[in-house]
Protein backbone atom coordinates (compact mmCIF):
# COMPACT_ATOMS: atom_id res chain seq x y z
CA UNK A 1 0.00 0.00 0.00
CA UNK A 2 0.92 3.98 -1.22
CA UNK A 3 1.03 6.74 1.27
CA UNK A 4 -1.49 7.37 -1.51
CA UNK A 5 -3.68 4.61 -0.70
CA UNK A 6 -3.65 4.74 2.72
CA UNK A 7 -4.98 8.54 3.15
CA UNK A 8 -8.04 7.04 1.19
CA UNK A 9 -8.90 4.86 3.69
CA UNK A 10 -12.51 5.11 4.96
CA UNK A 11 -11.57 5.68 8.47
CA UNK A 12 -8.16 7.35 9.42
CA UNK A 13 -7.23 9.40 12.60
CA UNK A 14 -5.06 11.91 12.40
CA UNK A 15 -2.52 13.41 14.73
CA UNK A 16 -1.20 16.65 15.10
CA UNK A 17 2.01 17.90 17.53
CA UNK A 18 2.42 21.11 19.38
CA UNK A 19 4.98 22.06 17.04
CA UNK A 20 2.51 22.54 14.19
CA UNK A 21 -0.22 24.27 15.85
CA UNK A 22 1.50 26.27 18.41
CA UNK A 23 4.21 29.09 17.91
CA UNK A 24 7.06 29.20 20.32
CA UNK A 25 5.20 32.44 21.43
CA UNK A 26 2.05 30.09 22.58
CA UNK A 27 -0.43 31.11 20.08
CA UNK A 28 -2.62 29.04 18.01
CA UNK A 29 -1.75 28.72 14.26
CA UNK A 30 -5.17 29.39 12.77
CA UNK A 31 -4.00 29.88 9.65
CA UNK A 32 -2.73 26.25 9.61
CA UNK A 33 -5.07 24.72 11.18
CA UNK A 34 -7.68 26.08 9.16
CA UNK A 35 -5.82 24.91 6.26
CA UNK A 36 -6.07 21.16 8.31
CA UNK A 37 -10.01 21.81 8.05
CA UNK A 38 -10.32 22.37 4.87
CA UNK A 39 -8.43 19.38 4.17
CA UNK A 40 -10.58 17.02 6.36
CA UNK A 41 -13.66 18.27 5.43
CA UNK A 42 -12.86 17.50 1.63
CA UNK A 43 -11.91 13.44 2.70
CA UNK A 44 -15.34 13.76 4.61
CA UNK A 45 -17.08 15.31 1.37
CA UNK A 46 -15.83 11.71 -0.38
CA UNK A 47 -17.38 9.50 2.48
CA UNK A 48 -14.05 8.94 4.46
CA UNK A 49 -14.16 9.36 8.21
CA UNK A 50 -11.91 10.82 10.02
CA UNK A 51 -10.97 11.48 13.85
CA UNK A 52 -8.04 13.88 15.37
CA UNK A 53 -5.89 13.42 18.19
CA UNK A 54 -4.44 17.31 19.03
CA UNK A 55 -1.93 18.19 20.87
CA UNK A 56 -1.30 21.48 22.22
CA UNK A 57 -2.53 22.45 25.12
CA UNK A 58 0.77 22.75 27.45
CA UNK A 59 2.25 24.12 24.93
CA UNK A 60 -0.96 26.93 24.44
CA UNK A 61 -1.64 27.30 28.17
CA UNK A 62 1.27 28.08 29.77
CA UNK A 63 1.28 31.72 28.47
CA UNK A 64 -2.11 32.16 28.87
CA UNK A 65 -1.30 31.42 32.93
CA UNK A 66 1.53 34.35 32.72
CA UNK A 67 4.31 31.65 33.22
CA UNK A 68 7.47 32.74 32.34
CA UNK A 69 8.45 29.75 30.11
CA UNK A 70 7.10 25.86 29.51
CA UNK A 71 7.36 24.22 32.52
CA UNK A 72 8.70 21.69 33.63
CA UNK A 73 6.87 20.52 36.71
CA UNK A 74 3.84 17.77 36.52
CA UNK A 75 1.66 20.33 38.11
CA UNK A 76 2.21 23.49 36.09
CA UNK A 77 2.58 21.10 33.34
CA UNK A 78 -1.24 20.07 34.25
CA UNK A 79 -2.00 23.43 34.85
CA UNK A 80 -1.02 24.53 31.40
CA UNK A 81 -3.29 21.80 29.91
CA UNK A 82 -5.89 22.77 31.61
CA UNK A 83 -5.67 26.71 30.83
CA UNK A 84 -4.74 25.46 26.97
CA UNK A 85 -7.53 22.83 26.72
CA UNK A 86 -10.04 25.18 26.30
CA UNK A 87 -8.20 27.46 24.07
CA UNK A 88 -7.10 24.57 21.84
CA UNK A 89 -10.68 22.84 21.68
CA UNK A 90 -11.69 26.79 20.89
CA UNK A 91 -10.00 26.73 17.91
CA UNK A 92 -10.87 23.09 16.62
CA UNK A 93 -14.48 24.53 17.36
CA UNK A 94 -14.02 27.49 14.85
CA UNK A 95 -11.93 26.23 12.12
CA UNK A 96 -14.21 22.76 11.83
CA UNK A 97 -17.30 25.08 11.86
CA UNK A 98 -15.96 27.42 8.94
CA UNK A 99 -16.33 24.23 6.73
CA UNK A 100 -19.34 23.06 8.19
CA UNK A 101 -18.21 20.60 10.16
CA UNK A 102 -18.93 19.64 14.02
CA UNK A 103 -16.09 19.08 16.87
CA UNK A 104 -16.57 16.86 19.45
CA UNK A 105 -14.26 16.87 22.42
CA UNK A 106 -12.93 13.44 23.77
CA UNK A 107 -10.28 14.01 26.73
CA UNK A 108 -8.92 10.30 27.58
CA UNK A 109 -6.61 8.74 30.51
CA UNK A 110 -4.31 6.04 29.74
CA UNK A 111 -6.51 3.81 32.20
CA UNK A 112 -9.75 4.53 29.52
CA UNK A 113 -7.60 2.73 27.04
CA UNK A 114 -6.84 -0.09 29.24
CA UNK A 115 -9.75 -0.83 31.07
CA UNK A 116 -12.03 -2.95 28.64
CA UNK A 117 -15.25 -1.79 29.39
CA UNK A 118 -13.99 1.89 29.41
CA UNK A 119 -12.34 0.77 25.87
CA UNK A 120 -15.68 -0.94 24.33
CA UNK A 121 -17.61 2.21 25.68
CA UNK A 122 -15.08 4.93 24.20
CA UNK A 123 -14.94 2.96 20.83
CA UNK A 124 -18.67 2.97 20.80
CA UNK A 125 -18.91 6.56 21.29
CA UNK A 126 -16.25 7.16 18.39
CA UNK A 127 -18.50 5.28 16.35
CA UNK A 128 -21.20 7.29 17.36
CA UNK A 129 -20.05 10.64 16.23
CA UNK A 130 -18.24 9.20 13.21
CA UNK A 131 -21.88 8.10 12.11
CA UNK A 132 -23.49 11.64 12.92
CA UNK A 133 -20.67 13.25 11.01
CA UNK A 134 -18.97 14.44 13.56
CA UNK A 135 -15.04 14.90 13.96
CA UNK A 136 -14.48 13.90 17.10
CA UNK A 137 -10.94 15.91 18.25
CA UNK A 138 -9.42 13.53 20.83
CA UNK A 139 -6.82 14.95 23.60
CA UNK A 140 -5.37 12.85 26.96
CA UNK A 141 -7.16 14.06 29.73
CA UNK A 142 -3.64 15.81 31.17
CA UNK A 143 -5.16 17.65 34.07
CA UNK A 144 -5.80 14.31 36.38
CA UNK A 145 -3.15 11.64 35.35
CA UNK A 146 -0.24 11.24 37.44
CA UNK A 147 2.98 10.93 36.31
CA UNK A 148 2.72 7.13 36.22
CA UNK A 149 -0.64 6.63 34.61
CA UNK A 150 -0.29 9.46 31.63
CA UNK A 151 0.48 8.44 28.57
CA UNK A 152 2.35 11.47 28.53
CA UNK A 153 3.04 11.67 24.99
CA UNK A 154 -0.39 12.29 22.06
CA UNK A 155 1.78 9.51 19.55
CA UNK A 156 0.94 6.52 21.74
CA UNK A 157 -2.19 7.97 22.70
CA UNK A 158 -3.31 8.52 18.77
CA UNK A 159 -1.89 4.72 18.37
CA UNK A 160 -4.17 3.49 20.90
CA UNK A 161 -6.85 5.86 19.56
CA UNK A 162 -6.52 4.48 15.91
CA UNK A 163 -7.01 0.90 17.32
CA UNK A 164 -9.87 1.65 19.40
CA UNK A 165 -11.77 3.18 16.87
CA UNK A 166 -10.35 0.06 13.41
CA UNK A 167 -8.70 2.73 11.48
CA UNK A 168 -7.36 1.14 8.41
CA UNK A 169 -4.42 4.84 8.75
CA UNK A 170 -2.53 6.67 11.25
CA UNK A 171 -1.41 9.60 10.03
CA UNK A 172 1.13 11.56 12.34
CA UNK A 173 1.62 15.04 11.27
CA UNK A 174 4.77 16.75 12.37
CA UNK A 175 7.44 19.17 11.88
CA UNK A 176 9.61 16.78 9.99
CA UNK A 177 8.79 14.55 6.76
CA UNK A 178 9.64 11.68 8.11
CA UNK A 179 11.95 9.52 9.48
CA UNK A 180 15.79 9.86 8.88
CA UNK A 181 18.98 7.45 10.13
CA UNK A 182 19.26 9.83 11.96
CA UNK A 183 18.33 13.17 14.03
CA UNK A 184 18.28 15.87 10.44
CA UNK A 185 17.92 18.95 12.92
CA UNK A 186 21.92 18.22 14.48
CA UNK A 187 23.16 15.41 11.80
CA UNK A 188 22.87 17.16 7.90
CA UNK A 189 23.85 13.61 6.41
CA UNK A 190 20.80 12.03 7.95
CA UNK A 191 18.93 10.00 5.10
CA UNK A 192 15.39 9.93 4.60
CA UNK A 193 13.69 6.48 4.70
CA UNK A 194 10.33 6.43 2.33
CA UNK A 195 9.09 2.95 4.06
CA UNK A 196 9.72 1.13 7.41
CA UNK A 197 8.38 -2.09 7.25
CA UNK A 198 9.19 -3.04 10.20
CA UNK A 199 9.58 -1.16 13.53
CA UNK A 200 13.22 -3.52 14.60
CA UNK A 201 15.97 -2.16 16.90
CA UNK A 202 18.24 -0.99 14.26
CA UNK A 203 15.04 1.45 13.38
CA UNK A 204 14.78 2.54 17.00
CA UNK A 205 18.21 3.73 17.17
CA UNK A 206 17.96 5.93 14.49
CA UNK A 207 15.32 8.29 17.06
CA UNK A 208 16.39 10.91 18.49
CA UNK A 209 14.12 13.07 21.25
CA UNK A 210 12.27 16.65 20.01
CA UNK A 211 14.20 19.18 19.72
CA UNK A 212 11.67 22.13 19.21
CA UNK A 213 10.58 24.27 21.67
CA UNK A 214 7.13 22.77 22.34
CA UNK A 215 7.46 19.20 20.61
CA UNK A 216 7.75 16.56 23.62
CA UNK A 217 8.17 13.00 22.57
CA UNK A 218 10.44 13.24 19.86
CA UNK A 219 11.14 10.23 17.01
CA UNK A 220 10.93 8.15 19.59
CA UNK A 221 7.77 8.01 20.62
CA UNK A 222 6.27 8.19 16.99
CA UNK A 223 8.50 5.24 15.95
CA UNK A 224 6.18 3.12 19.45
CA UNK A 225 3.29 4.45 18.10
CA UNK A 226 4.20 2.86 14.63
CA UNK A 227 4.70 -0.22 16.39
CA UNK A 228 1.61 -0.27 18.44
CA UNK A 229 -0.67 0.91 15.44
CA UNK A 230 1.12 -1.21 12.54
CA UNK A 231 0.69 -4.77 14.91
CA UNK A 232 -2.42 -3.60 15.17
CA UNK A 233 -3.55 -3.90 11.24
CA UNK A 234 -3.25 0.14 10.77
CA UNK A 235 -0.70 1.70 8.67
CA UNK A 236 0.71 4.65 9.44
CA UNK A 237 1.81 7.78 7.50
CA UNK A 238 4.63 10.40 9.18
CA UNK A 239 4.87 13.28 7.25
CA UNK A 240 5.28 17.08 7.87
CA UNK A 241 2.19 19.05 8.24
CA UNK A 242 2.52 21.49 5.13
CA UNK A 243 1.03 24.66 5.08
CA UNK A 244 -1.10 24.08 1.76
CA UNK A 245 -3.23 21.15 1.85
CA UNK A 246 -1.39 18.69 4.74
CA UNK A 247 -3.34 15.63 4.34
CA UNK A 248 -3.47 16.48 0.18
CA UNK A 249 -0.13 16.53 0.38
CA UNK A 250 0.84 13.21 1.34
CA UNK A 251 -1.97 11.85 -0.69
CA UNK A 252 -0.51 13.42 -3.62
CA UNK A 253 3.08 12.07 -3.48
CA UNK A 254 4.91 14.14 -0.82
CA UNK A 255 7.86 13.57 1.24
CA UNK A 256 6.87 11.19 4.06
CA UNK A 257 7.67 7.88 5.73
CA UNK A 258 5.11 5.32 5.54
CA UNK A 259 5.17 2.10 8.08
CA UNK A 260 2.50 -0.93 6.38
CA UNK A 261 0.52 -2.22 8.94
CA UNK A 262 1.81 -5.89 9.83
CA UNK A 263 -1.61 -7.78 10.06
CA UNK A 264 -5.04 -7.19 9.04
CA UNK A 265 -7.49 -4.57 11.22
CA UNK A 266 -9.50 -7.89 12.04
CA UNK A 267 -7.11 -10.19 12.03
CA UNK A 268 -5.93 -8.48 14.95
CA UNK A 269 -9.06 -8.15 16.24
CA UNK A 270 -9.33 -11.55 16.62
CA UNK A 271 -6.25 -12.51 18.18
CA UNK A 272 -6.61 -10.35 20.33
CA UNK A 273 -10.12 -11.83 21.28
CA UNK A 274 -8.87 -15.30 21.45
CA UNK A 275 -5.22 -14.76 22.58
CA UNK A 276 -5.50 -12.22 25.61
CA UNK A 277 -8.92 -12.34 27.32
CA UNK A 278 -10.44 -13.70 30.16
CA UNK A 279 -13.34 -16.66 29.65
CA UNK A 280 -16.14 -15.40 32.02
CA UNK A 281 -18.70 -17.41 31.04
CA UNK A 282 -20.56 -19.33 28.71
CA UNK A 283 -23.77 -19.45 26.39
CA UNK A 284 -24.81 -22.97 25.17
CA UNK A 285 -26.64 -23.09 21.72
CA UNK A 286 -28.68 -25.17 19.68
CA UNK A 287 -27.55 -27.42 16.88
CA UNK A 288 -28.89 -25.10 14.38
CA UNK A 289 -26.43 -21.57 15.93
CA UNK A 290 -23.83 -24.01 16.03
CA UNK A 291 -24.60 -24.54 11.88
CA UNK A 292 -24.36 -20.63 11.62
CA UNK A 293 -21.58 -19.85 13.62
CA UNK A 294 -20.04 -22.18 11.39
CA UNK A 295 -20.67 -20.96 8.39
CA UNK A 296 -19.17 -17.30 9.95
CA UNK A 297 -22.78 -15.61 11.27
CA UNK A 298 -23.11 -13.77 14.46
CA UNK A 299 -24.82 -15.54 17.09
CA UNK A 300 -28.40 -14.23 17.38
CA UNK A 301 -29.60 -14.91 20.96
CA UNK A 302 -32.80 -16.57 19.55
CA UNK A 303 -30.04 -20.06 19.24
CA UNK A 304 -29.21 -19.82 22.89
CA UNK A 305 -30.11 -22.60 25.35
CA UNK A 306 -28.51 -21.50 28.24
CA UNK A 307 -26.31 -18.77 30.00
CA UNK A 308 -23.62 -19.76 32.95
CA UNK A 309 -21.34 -17.27 34.85
CA UNK A 310 -21.34 -13.63 35.84
CA UNK A 311 -20.01 -11.59 33.36
CA UNK A 312 -20.32 -7.89 32.02
CA UNK A 313 -21.63 -6.64 28.71
CA UNK A 314 -18.56 -6.28 26.43
CA UNK A 315 -16.86 -9.35 28.33
CA UNK A 316 -15.21 -12.44 26.44
CA UNK A 317 -17.66 -15.92 26.97
CA UNK A 318 -17.17 -19.21 25.42
CA UNK A 319 -19.56 -20.25 23.11
CA UNK A 320 -20.00 -23.98 23.85
CA UNK A 321 -22.35 -26.86 21.78
CA UNK A 322 -25.14 -29.10 22.84
CA UNK A 323 -22.51 -31.53 23.81
CA UNK A 324 -21.21 -28.66 26.09
CA UNK A 325 -17.50 -28.44 23.54
CA UNK A 326 -16.21 -25.29 23.43
CA UNK A 327 -17.05 -24.06 19.79
CA UNK A 328 -16.17 -20.49 19.90
CA UNK A 329 -15.06 -17.37 22.07
CA UNK A 330 -16.62 -14.04 21.83
CA UNK A 331 -17.63 -10.73 23.19
CA UNK A 332 -20.73 -10.74 24.34
CA UNK A 333 -23.33 -7.57 23.61
CA UNK A 334 -24.66 -8.68 26.82
CA UNK A 335 -24.43 -8.91 30.53
CA UNK A 336 -25.34 -12.38 31.81
CA UNK A 337 -28.62 -11.55 33.47
CA UNK A 338 -29.97 -9.97 30.41
CA UNK A 339 -28.30 -12.60 28.10
CA UNK A 340 -30.57 -14.87 30.30
CA UNK A 341 -33.49 -12.89 29.75
CA UNK A 342 -33.40 -13.04 26.04
CA UNK A 343 -32.12 -16.79 25.19
CA UNK A 344 -34.33 -18.56 23.27
CA UNK A 345 -36.14 -15.58 22.18
CA UNK A 346 -36.20 -13.68 18.57
CA UNK A 347 -34.72 -10.39 17.74
CA UNK A 348 -38.22 -9.00 17.81
CA UNK A 349 -38.96 -9.93 21.22
CA UNK A 350 -35.70 -8.33 22.96
CA UNK A 351 -37.48 -4.22 23.15
CA UNK A 352 -40.27 -5.86 25.34
CA UNK A 353 -38.10 -8.28 27.37
CA UNK A 354 -35.49 -5.64 28.52
CA UNK A 355 -36.96 -2.49 28.25
CA UNK A 356 -34.83 -0.87 25.40
CA UNK A 357 -34.02 -1.66 21.88
CA UNK A 358 -30.44 -3.59 22.87
CA UNK A 359 -28.76 -4.96 19.95
CA UNK A 360 -29.72 -7.61 17.21
CA UNK A 361 -27.11 -10.39 17.81
CA UNK A 362 -25.76 -12.23 21.03
CA UNK A 363 -21.88 -12.02 19.69
CA UNK A 364 -21.51 -9.90 16.85
CA UNK A 365 -19.54 -12.29 14.29
CA UNK A 366 -16.30 -9.51 14.00
CA UNK A 367 -16.30 -10.32 17.85
CA UNK A 368 -16.56 -13.96 17.51
CA UNK A 369 -13.58 -16.56 17.11
CA UNK A 370 -13.64 -20.04 16.55
CA UNK A 371 -11.96 -22.63 18.36
N1 LIG B 1 15.68 10.00 13.20
C1 LIG B 1 14.89 11.10 13.20
N2 LIG B 1 14.22 11.43 12.06
C2 LIG B 1 13.40 12.51 12.03
N3 LIG B 1 13.22 13.33 13.08
C3 LIG B 1 13.85 13.07 14.24
C4 LIG B 1 14.71 11.93 14.35
N4 LIG B 1 15.17 11.89 15.61
C5 LIG B 1 14.64 12.94 16.27
N5 LIG B 1 13.84 13.67 15.46
C6 LIG B 1 13.13 14.88 15.90
O1 LIG B 1 11.76 14.63 16.16
C7 LIG B 1 11.06 15.85 15.98
C8 LIG B 1 9.56 15.62 15.93
O2 LIG B 1 9.07 15.29 17.20
P1 LIG B 1 8.33 16.35 18.15
O3 LIG B 1 9.14 17.61 18.26
O4 LIG B 1 7.97 15.65 19.40
O5 LIG B 1 7.11 16.75 17.25
P2 LIG B 1 5.52 16.73 17.47
O6 LIG B 1 5.19 17.98 18.18
O7 LIG B 1 5.02 16.70 16.06
O8 LIG B 1 5.15 15.48 18.23
C9 LIG B 1 11.68 16.40 14.72
O9 LIG B 1 11.53 17.77 14.57
C10 LIG B 1 13.16 15.99 14.86
O10 LIG B 1 13.94 17.04 15.38
N1 LIG C 1 -1.51 16.33 25.81
C1 LIG C 1 -0.37 17.20 25.53
C2 LIG C 1 0.36 16.66 24.34
C3 LIG C 1 1.79 16.38 24.60
C4 LIG C 1 2.43 15.84 23.30
O1 LIG C 1 2.50 14.65 23.03
O2 LIG C 1 2.87 16.78 22.45
P1 LIG C 1 3.49 16.48 20.98
O3 LIG C 1 4.81 15.79 21.12
O4 LIG C 1 3.62 17.84 20.40
O5 LIG C 1 2.51 15.64 20.25
C5 LIG C 1 -0.85 18.61 25.18
O6 LIG C 1 -1.96 18.76 24.67
O7 LIG C 1 -0.11 19.54 25.43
Amino acid sequence: MSAGEALRASRLTVKIGSSLLVREDGSLRRVWLDALARDIARLRGRGQEVMVVTSGAIALGWRALGLARRPVKLEEKQAAAAAGQILLARGWQESLAGVGLTTAQILVTLEDTESRRRYLNGRATLATLLRLGAVPVVNENDTVGTAEIRFGDNDRLSARVAVMASAETLVLLSDVDGLYTANPASDPSARHLPVVATVTPEIEAMAGGSVSAVGTGGMVSKLEAARIATRSGCTVVLGKGTLEQPLSALENGGRCTLFPAQTSLMGARKDWISGSLGVMGSVHVDAGAVAALRRGSSLLPAGVTRVEGAFERGDAVLVRTPEGRALAKGLCAYDAPEACRIAGRRTAEIEALLGYRGREVMIHRDDLVLL
